[in-house]
């Protein structure tokens, strides 16, 4: 029974770990999709849980594209974020913030954030239509997202906030980034295949899952096995 149990997870955590755009059909999928479509732009979501790494991918993306001489316009989409590590090209808090909505509503952070994140559901086809209007063609943004894994799972914000951007004609991938410490430990490690595989389904976007914090792994021969 454990054993079968095991076979399955095995099989999620490989349909999770190989649909990288190496993968054909989504390569395939990529193509159809840019020679399909007028596009208008590019949008990278970076998503994953709370401390995963995100803010810190976003600005080393950033530092590698302006050494590249490549241009890219990182979102800030948390409404509870601070600091940055790279300019900032639209915010989210210039419509609302969490801060704001803790203390005028009374609700605590978790609540806080799922309003915000619906206020900004409602607000698409103004607020952000209007500053996606300041992006020309080709352009290509990336999506700084908030940790709350239910936004990726069952919350249907971020899908619809996926829509939007497909209607403007922007061509949408996921990047779900998952602290490498979560491959140490077996239970860890197939909560966190689980939550990547939820956000696949619920975004239905090309997705790529990506190890952070490798660094922190100080034996890479466990991670193997
Ligand atoms: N050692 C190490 N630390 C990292 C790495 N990437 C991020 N961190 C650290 O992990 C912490 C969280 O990183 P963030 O980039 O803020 O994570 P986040 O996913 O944006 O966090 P939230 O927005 O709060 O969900 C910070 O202290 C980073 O310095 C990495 O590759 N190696």
């Amino acid at each position: 029974m454990l054993f079968e149990i095991l076979e399955t997870f095995h099989s999620a955590i490989r349909l999770c770990f190989s649909a990288s755009l190496n993968n054909p059909t989504l390569a395939q999928l990529q193509t159809t999709l840019t020679v399909s479509q007028v596009t208008m732009g590019y949008a990278q979501l970076v998503i994953g849980p709370a401390g995963s790494g995100k803010s810190t991918y976003c600005s080393s993306l950033y530092e590698h594209c302006v050494a590249s001489r490549r241009t890219i316009h990182v979102v800030n989409l948390d409404p509870a974020a601070e600091n940055f590590e790279y300019p900032v090209a639209m915010d989210i808090r210039e419509l609302i913030s969490l801060d704001d909505v803790m203390e005028e509503l009374g609700l605590g952070p978790n609540g806080g954030l799922v309003y915000c994140m619906e206020h900004l559901e409602d607000n698409l086809d103004d607020w952000l239509t209007e500053e996606l209007d300041n992006y020309l063609d080709d352009d290509y943004l990336v999506f700084d997202c908030p940790g709350q894994i239910e936004l990726y799972s069952h919350v249907p914000v971020l899908k619809n906030f996926v829509e939007h951007l497909k209607r403007k004609n922007f061509s949408v991938c996921a990047v779900y980034l998952l602290d490498s410490q979560f491959m140490t430990d077996v239970t860890k490690f197939i909560s966190g295949c689980m939550a990547c595989l939820s956000a696949m389904v619920q975004l239905e976007l090309p997705h790529v899952n990506i190890l952070s914090k490798m660094d922190l792994v100080t034996n890479k021969k466990d991670l193997d096995e």
